[in-house]
This record gives C-alpha cells, sequence and structure tokens, in this order.
C-alpha cells in the first residue's frame, strides 16, 4: 500500500491527560478510511493534529513521505489536507459562492479571480447547492451549511479530505442524502478519513477502520471485521473492565 497519509506513534497530551496515545495507521490513496471509536476517544484530537489546528505532543505525521508534523496549519492545508468541522465553520459575512472560493484561494491549487469562482461553482453544484452562490450563509438550512462547507474543502482541490462527524445532526432524509454525497466523492476516487458515528454510513462507506478507545487504537480492519470485535463492542459499551 502507498500511503498518502501516515501516522507513526502520534501522541497528543492534555496535561496530564493523553487524548491520542502513539496513534499508527496509514491512509492508501483512494481509500476511505473510517475513525471510529466511543464519545471522548480521541478521534477529534487525532483530525486536529492531521490538520495541524494542534501541535502534536510526540510521533510523526507525513504526507506522501514528507513530513508535515509541526507545521502550521496553512501549510498543510496548501500541501493538500482540507477537513470540515463538527460545528460548521463559515464566514457568515460572505455569499455561499465567495465561502467556497476562499477555500480554492486558500487551499491546495490557489486559484485566484476567476479560476476560483469556476471551481467554487463547480464544487456547489456537486454537492448540490447550483444556484444558490449569491445567497448569504445565514440563509441556509443546517444541512446546506454542511453543503457549502463541503464544497469549500472540495474547492480548495485537497489530496486528503478530513470529515469531522460531518453527517452528525441530519434528521434521516438529510442523511441518505449525506451518505449519497460522500459516496459520490467516493467514487470519485478521493482519499477520505471520516470521524463517524452512523454504523450504517460507516458500513456503507468505508473500505477500512481504525478504532479509538482511550486514545489508543485497539482496531483496524473492514468495516464488518472491526464492528465484531469483541474488544470494539465492549469499548462501545463502556465496559472496559470485563
Ligand atoms: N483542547 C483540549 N483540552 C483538554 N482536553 C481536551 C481538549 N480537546 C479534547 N480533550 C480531551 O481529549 C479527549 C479526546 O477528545 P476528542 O474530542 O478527541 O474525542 P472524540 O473521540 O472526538 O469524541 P466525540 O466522539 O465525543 O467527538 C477527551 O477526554 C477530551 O475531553
Amino acid at each position: 500500500m502507498s500511503a498518502v497519509l501516515s501516522l507513526r506513534g502520534v501522541t497528543k497530551r492534555f496535561g496530564g491527560l493523553v487524548a491520542v496515545n502513539a496513534m499508527d495507521f496509514d491512509v492508501a490513496e483512494h481509500e476511505v478510511l473510517g475513525l471510529i471509536g466511543p464519545n471522548g476517544s480521541g478521534k477529534s484530537t487525532t483530525l486536529n493534529l492531521i490538520s495541524g489546528a494542534l501541535p502534536v505532543t510526540s510521533g510523526a505525521i507525513a504526507l506522501r513521505g514528507s513530513p508535515i508534523t509541526q507545521l502550521p496549519a496553512q501549510d498543510i492545508a496548501r500541501r493538500g489536507i482540507a477537513r470540515t468541522f463538527q460545528l460548521v465553520r463559515l464566514l457568515p459575512s460572505m455569499s455561499v459562492l465567495e465561502n467556497v472560493m476562499a477555500g480554492a484561494v486558500f487551499g491546495h491549487r490557489r486559484r485566484w479571480g476567476y479560476e476560483a469562482e469556476a471551481v467554487a461553482q463547480t464544487m456547489l453544484e456537486q454537492v448540490g447547492l447550483a444556484g444558490r452562490g449569491h445567497m448569504a450563509v445565514g440563509q441556509l438550512t443546517y444541512i446546506d451549511t454542511k453543503r457549502v462547507e463541503l464544497a469549500r474543502v472540495l474547492a480548495g482541490e485537497p489530496r486528503v479530505v478530513l470529515l469531522d462527524e460531518w453527517l452528525a445532526g441530519l434528521n434521516p432524509t438529510e442523511l441518505e442524502e449525506g451518505v449519497a454525497l460522500i459516496r459520490a466523492l467516493r467514487d470519485e476516487g478521493r482519499t477520505i478519513i471520516l470521524v463517524e458515528h452512523v454504523m450504517d454510513a460507516i458500513r456503507s462507506l468505508c473500505d477500512r477502520c481504525v478504532v479509538m478507545a482511550s486514545g489508543t487504537k485497539i482496531a483496524e480492519g473492514t468495516p464488518a471485521e472491526v464492528l465484531a470485535d469483541p474488544e470494539v463492542i465492549r469499548a462501545y459499551l463502556g465496559d472496559d473492565d470485563a
């Protein structure tokens, strides 16, 4: 497997708490990797370490073999790792189109002006928001703000997409639309790390899963393999002492 992204011994401490403990995993080109685990197991922190939102305490992260550990977040974005956030982050004073153009301007490919606008329009179409670029982000429904955030990420033409609970908070109809959207990205051959609690989505979207509990990797394999693993089941049931 030629790794696009690799983590080796990646550890994050918050004071006395080891939130991420010696994580090792690789993500291959065109792979959808699910990073799963119970609440508080260190998934978002791991994404924050990969995207440079938080500094790593120890260990190494590489993008196509080049170290990115300790680089500032904007440099990591420039190199091609883009992410969504658990709480959608858009610029409220800017239109839908301008928010997506910001992704093109500050992303991996750095497009400007007309080119940035053209990429942004294409991505708005891809996420199902064609013709809504002029709207204020405050006018959008919740799922549409999520679509805008996804379009912004894609507009940067990233090599790796990090989705932090992108499906959280959607109603059942929206969830179907959201899963279809991520499946379309998967079918395009994008490389994705998906932090997610929705098990049906994990089963249908992920090639492989890494399971975390209390900051540590406890299992790795196909969704079917890891979800049948007794240690994973124990971790989800909160029965760590069993
Ligand atoms: N900035 C921070 N300062 C101190 N502790 C933190 C910080 N961020 C996260 N933690 C702690 O690190 C641990 C891992 O949290 P994290 O948010 O990464 O888990 P998670 O698996 O993403 O959880 P969830 O599924 O609930 O989002 C938790 O104990 C959390 O309280």
